[in-house]
């Protein structure tokens, strides 16, 4: 697979979108990728990427286990930790899906020379560019991100963003690569108000950019378990510079 630019459709209404975004605190933009980016960048999601298993810890921090983790730690006490997990979702916070860390790939050197490094380097040019421009936040200065993978039952339970990490989390990205989705499969991204009501729901998207700002509260519905798709996407957070 060739090392191919990654670009932005050159027709974006960015001031549209821009507009709707300083009003509304979210907006969603339809073909955000050319069609040949796009489908490289599905591509890749689909048949490229040796993923990992991530889920909320017990310690509350997310656990991120590779290939060789799950084997070293074996079936048995890694579906005792996912039903602990389960439990705590319940009760407290929780999420399942399989991930491929793009910041800690790239700084780690994993997988020298994969095309997945050159969709980091995107993230912190061009589209940190687009993404100011759109949500005038002149204080974003990089993007963080992660491929997501969702298998049926795969979530993230209710929560609004907020990081502890030493640059704050401004602004919410997902940039939709699934190909196709039926309405009943789940996996909605869910805005949800005080009275546990939703406000909105997006359904997973062909190469579709959604934005919004931190903090609102949302998650990812599960998975429908007949889902015939995996539910595929890059998300993360755009940054401040921080302490
Ligand atoms: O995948 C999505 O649509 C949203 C993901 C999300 O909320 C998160 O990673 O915090
Ligand atoms: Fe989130």
């Amino acid at each position: 697979m060739s090392q191919a630019p990654l670009r932005l459709n050159p027709d974006l209404d960015i001031a549209a979108a821009a507009a709707a975004y300083r009003r509304d605190g979210w907006v969603q933009v339809p073909d955000i990728f050319t069609p040949e980016t796009a489908g490289f960048l599905a591509e890749l999601l689909e048949a490229r990427i040796d993923w990992d298993l991530a889920f909320q810890g017990e310690d509350g921090r997310p656990a991120v286990l590779g290939r060789k983790e799950i084997v070293g730690q074996g079936e048995a006490a890694l579906q005792q930790r996912l039903r602990r997990m389960m439990t705590q979702a319940g009760s407290g916070y929780g999420f399942l899906y399989l991930a491929y860390p793009l910041i800690t790939a790239y700084l780690a050197g994993r997988d020298p020379g994969h095309p997945v490094h050159g969709l980091t380097e995107f993230l912190n040019a061009d589209f940190v560019r687009l993404t100011t421009a759109i949500t005038g936040r002149t204080d974003i200065v990089k993007a963080d991100g992660q491929l997501t993978r969702y298998r049926p039952g795969d979530f993230i339970g209710l929560h609004n963003d907020v990081g502890s990490e030493a640059s704050d989390r401004l602004v919410a990205y997902t940039l939709g690569l699934t190909r196709q989705w039926r309405a009943d499969w789940g996996g909605q991204l869910l805005f949800h108000d005080a009275a546990g009501d939703v406000i909105r729901g997006h359904a997973p998207r062909w190469n579709t950019l959604t934005l919004f700002s931190v903090p609102q509260y949302h998650s990812v519905a599960p998975v429908a378990a007949y889902a015939q798709a995996p539910r595929l996407s890059v998300v993360g957070w755009l940054r401040n510079a921080g302490r």
